[in-house]
């Protein structure tokens, strides 16, 4: 591909990646792949081109620019290579004109930088949470180790405090260790160890989607005792038992949720379990790193009902905990409405369970609970509380 025809690939899916922010379409990466898979004729290296400045646009944009052209040529006021290549040839696209719509720069939108200004997070943290994000797995010990795992990716680095987690170079092939090695965030990694799960318990993983978090509570549990892995998304929780097998995990249970009557396929662990996890469906303000274009798919209304879920779940799993036993409840976002608030308003409801003090590898005290954040920790943001049950 020419250069100029790299640039309309990069403006035809950043349009496509536009609507999809508005209707709530596929994310960003989902669409890359489905264009490319049609267009046999661009090889390796054009993919990699294009998609790297595809993401370099979305990056650049707080807002959701008007067009893919206007979020292009914001790139291009600082790449005179970029701008050469709006060439205006067979198919590249036409050459800028004068006063053309330039989309502007920022972090995020002005209302979530806002909430994120009022949760203490300045400028460098907001920032931070768009920049490149490391690839970070965590070694199934189930069946290795992690000495036989770094022998055999060259360049794969140890993560303080983390005995089970290698960071390994960007682009490292994983997949011919499917089993071995699970892909996931050191901060998500973090926050599974707040669980505390031992061999033997009973732990209800309330939000399992496919299972990310489950695998390492059954690592952490020698894959003895029992998972309940429950979630209302059929297709996320389909994924858990291929996983699973591959991961030789035999503990984990998947439990199908009906949104609304979450409690009605859970009556059986009612004051049973030792621990629950809640792994909440939030805003994922966290993860701007790897899905760098939900900022836009924000919407206040959203949030609003991200919250009320997430207070209901807490409700849900509060029933589910046997008394002395631990409800841990973790968001992938840095809004506190989300996190510090939301286990706030919980403990003002339920003035008899305590939080506990959490001894993590990383992050920061906030409200009940910690905060990690990619600028601090250089994690994916996460907040984390652990709730003790009365007895
Ligand atoms: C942050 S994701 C969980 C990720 C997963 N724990 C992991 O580590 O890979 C939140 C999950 O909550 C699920 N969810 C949304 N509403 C729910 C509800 N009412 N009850 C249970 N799960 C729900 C979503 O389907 C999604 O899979």
């Amino acid at each position: 591909m020419t250069p100029g025809a790299r640039v309309q690939a990069a403006i035809e899916l950043l349009d496509q990646i536009i609507a999809a922010a508005h209707e709530g379409g596929a994310a960003a990466d989902t669409i890359v792949q489905r264009y490319f898979a049609t267009r046999r004729y661009a090889g390796s290296k054009d993919r990699r081109a294009v998609r790297e400045l595809v993401f370099a646009a979305i990056r650049a944009c707080g807002e959701a620019p008007a067009t893919g052209r206007a979020a292009l040529l914001l790139l291009a006021r600082d790449d005179n290579a970029l701008a050469a290549a709006f060439d205006g040839s067979a198919h590249g696209p036409a050459p800028i004109a004068e006063d053309e719509p330039v989309a502007v720069a920022g972090s995020a939108p002005a209302w979530l930088v806002e909430r994120m200004h009022a949760a203490d997070l300045n400028d460098t943290e907001i920032a931070a949470l768009i920049a490149r994000a490391p690839l970070d797995v965590r070694v199934n010990r189930l069946v290795t180790t992690v000495e036989a795992i770094e022998a055999e990716i060259p360049g794969a680095a140890h993560i303080e405090g983390l005995p089970d987690a290698l960071r390994l170079p960007a682009g490292s092939d994983v997949a011919p260790f499917a089993g071995r090695i699970e892909v996931q965030d050191a901060g998500s990694q973090i926050v599974s160890a707040a669980a505390r799960a031992e061999p033997g318990m009973t732990v209800i993983d309330l939000c399992a989607g496919a299972g990310g978090k489950t695998l390492a509570l059954a690592a952490a549990m020698q894959n003895t005792g029992r998972i309940i892995a429950a979630d209302t998304d059929r297709a996320r929780l389909g994924k858990l038992k291929p996983r699973a097998d591959a991961a030789e995990v035999t503990i984990a249970e998947p439990v199908l949720l009906d949104p609304g009557r979450e409690f009605e396929a859970l009556t059986e662990w009612r004051g049973a379990a030792d621990v629950v996890l809640i792994d909440a469906p939030c805003s994922g303000t966290g993860t701007w790193r790897r899905n760098p274009e939900a900022r836009w798919r924000l919407t206040p209304d959203r949030l609003a009902r991200l919250v009320e879920t997430q207070r209901r779940l807490l409700q849900v799993g509060a029933g589910l905990v046997k008394p002395d036993g631990a409800l841990v409840y973790v968001v992938c976002s840095l809004l506190d409405e989300e996190g510090a608030e939301q286990v706030d308003a919980f403990r003002a409801r339920h003035p008899r369970w305590h939080a506990a003090p959490l001894v993590l590898p990383a992050g920061r005290a906030r409200g009940a609970g910690v905060r990690l954040t990619p600028a601090h920790d250089d994690t994916d943001g996460f907040f984390v509380a652990r709730l003790s049950a009365p007895c």
